[in-house]
């Protein structure tokens, strides 16, 4: 399932991690990539404390967000980290590792927040492949794509601007990506049902069945 998320962060706090981030110092992409994929990355990484603060307060705004929480059921997010994209750099098709870190965390789940406006730049395309196709995304600054670490993706080369994202990597309570979206329908249908009649007994079998299948399911 592949999911678009949106605004994670208001305008203003987008602004202040702009800021953060033209004043930080980036090196070579290719420092974070698996060997399968260092041949095809060639973006700039954000290497500079000053950012951390930052990038806890995405992760926190990540873990409040309602669709977030439902959709990916993190039990831990890789630390967030910050990418840029200037004219002629790209991502060539790759597939991430699965394990990432130390203890190492099984990547179920890759995350791409958008910090440039679409129109700020050209290019610069998330492309991920599915068994339909391939699907693309540029989104509005402040949004994110949610989509399984299990897809061959690509990032289009930028020909204009800057392209700025925020990146993690999810490990779910739920491995199995059929069993996750299972429990995002249900839970949702159950959400939706309770909004329109409030409590009910078809609400409360619901929850049972949700709840018991977390039981079965969930890797705490
Ligand atoms: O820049 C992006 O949107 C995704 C980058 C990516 O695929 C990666 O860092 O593994
Ligand atoms: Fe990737």
């Amino acid at each position: 399932m592949q999911l678009c998320l949106g605004e994670i962060l208001p305008p203003e706090r987008l602004a202040a991690i702009a800021a953060a981030l033209g004043r930080a110092r980036f090196i070579d992409g290719k420092a974070t990539a698996g060997w399968n994929a260092a041949g095809v990355k060639a973006n700039q990484q954000a290497e500079d404390p000053a950012l951390a603060p930052l990038a806890a307060e995405i992760e926190a705004a990540l873990r409040a967000h309602p669709v977030f929480a439902l959709a990916a059921r993190p039990r831990r997010l890789h630390p967030i980290l910050f990418a840029r994209y200037e004219p002629g750099m790209t991502y060539g098709p790759h597939v991430d590792d699965a394990l990432m870190g130390e203890p190492p965390l099984r990547t179920d789940l890759a995350l791409t927040l958008f910090l440039s406006e679409p129109e700020t730049y050209d290019g610069g395309e998330l492309s991920i492949d599915h068994p339909g196709g391939e699907q693309s995304y540029k989104l509005p600054a402040g949004a994110a794509v949610l989509y399984p670490a299990t897809s061959l993706h690509q990032v289009t080369p930028v020909t204009r601007g800057a392209r700025l994202v925020a990146i993690t990597w999810i490990q779910s309570l739920i491995r199995d990506p059929g069993q996750r979206e299972i429990l995002f329908d249900l839970d949702t249908a159950r959400r939706t049902l309770f909004a329109r009649e409030g409590k009910s007994r078809e609400f409360d079998l619901m929850s049972k069945s949700l709840a018991n299948l977390l039981r079965l399911w969930a890797e705490p």
